[in-house]
């Protein structure tokens, strides 16, 4: 399979036992199949299309070598979601909003970029936003730390501002014609790795907006759920603070009911995004930015299990047919595993 999709690159024309052997892989994977809404009817035409759409984005986005480095995730992930998009967007009236949800380290901005660029070939424009273009500024999380000493960090809900979240998505969803939509944006690296708001962007109105983070899509569970929580939630104090995050994620849900379609992505092993965080460290290390050291980056991790534990807010989305329309297995070397439509339990 990986030659054949090295051909992606060459551009010849594939033989004929190539196509064939394509739309075999296909075949075999029924569920794959249903996630995108492939067709036995169309499944030829499919496949032909999605093979010249990545043969033209290989051509078009040299600047991406991820490309390259993960043609299997780009065959059974990127190109059938970004052509899955395209045609929801053109049964829906007005522009689409897909959430992405995935812990620390799952692919998200990587995702989004991908999709955008595969997107901007299919005629439409896409635009990424995060929650974290959402975090309250950098005086106002001074200001909420003084008042709850235990939000150490931003991350967990209580720490954006969840009102210019809902007029964002609002405006979005209906634009009037020839609006300009202004666009939070937050840098990460100010105030020694805080953070703060920057200058917001403005575009005109995209055709599909991709909404991550790490908690898009979450909702609140039952409190009993902390009863015995699984680790790092060990000490009474880490149980109460857990169960005042769960009470502050309910804030969260009208900007959730903006979302069209949701996607998790699940890593394996939620423990991966320690390892992944790490690796993304070391990387900034080499390239002369100053990174996190290990302790540091444990502690960062776990504060965000401790707030919206991952076996708690994420594994039941994974069986929520009503909430849920994607869910992309994740490897520990970032490459996709199992994609499906959730199966109800
Ligand atoms: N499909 C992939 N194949 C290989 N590496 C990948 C893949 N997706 C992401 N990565 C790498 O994994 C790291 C994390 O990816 P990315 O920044 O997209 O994740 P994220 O979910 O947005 O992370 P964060 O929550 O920290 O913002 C990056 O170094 C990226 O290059
Ligand atoms: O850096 C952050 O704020 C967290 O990783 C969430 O994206």
């Amino acid at each position: 399979m990986i030659e054949i999709l090295q051909s992606l690159a060459t551009g010849s024309e594939p033989p004929p036992e190539h196509w064939q052997q394509l739309l075999r892989h296909e075949l075999n994977n029924p569920a794959h199949m249903a996630a995108f809404g492939i067709t036995h009817e169309q499944l030829e035409t499919t496949i032909r299309q999605r093979y010249k759409l990545g043969r033209s984005l290989l051509k078009h986005n040299p600047d991406l070598p991820i490309l390259w480095e993960q043609l299997p995730t780009l065959w059974e992930f990127w190109l059938p979601l970004a052509m899955q998009l395209s045609q929801l967007r053109q049964i829906l009236n007005r522009p689409l909003v897909q959430g992405i949800l995935g812990g620390q380290g799952t692919g998200k901005t990587t995702t989004t970029t991908v999709i955008s660029r595969i997107l901007n070939l299919l005629n439409y424009q896409a635009i990424s936003i995060s929650i974290d273009d959402l975090y309250k500024t950098y005086a106002d999380r001074q200001r909420l730390r003084e008042q709850d000493p235990r939000l150490i960090w931003r991350g967990p809900p209580g720490t954006h501002d969840i009102d210019i979240g809902i007029q964002l998505l609002d405006q979005l969803r209906n634009p009037t014609p020839g609006q300009k939509i202004t666009i939070p944006r937050f840098d990460k690296s100010l105030w020694n790795g805080e953070g703060d708001r920057i200058e917001p962007q403005q575009i005109e109105a995209p055709d599909i907006i991709l909404f991550e983070g790490w908690f898009v899509g979450c909702k609140p569970v039952e409190d009993q759920a902390f009863n015995h929580p699984p680790p790092p939630i060990s000490t009474d104090s880490d149980r109460q603070f857990a169960r005042e995050i769960n009470h502050q994620l309910k804030e969260y849900l009208p900007l959730w009911e903006r979302l069209d379609r949701l996607i998790v992505l699940n890593p394996v092993d939620y423990r991966l995004s320690k390892q992944w965080r790490a690796q993304a460290e070391q990387e900034m290390k080499a390239s002369g930015k100053s990174g996190m050291t290990d302790t540091e980056i444990n502690q960062f991790v776990e504060y965000f299990w401790k707030s919206l534990h991952p076996e708690l807010f994420i594994n039941p989305l994974l069986t929520d047919s009503d909430r849920v329309h994607l869910v992309v297995d994740i490897q520990p070397d970032h490459s996709v595993g199992r994609v499906y439509k959730p199966v109800p339990r």
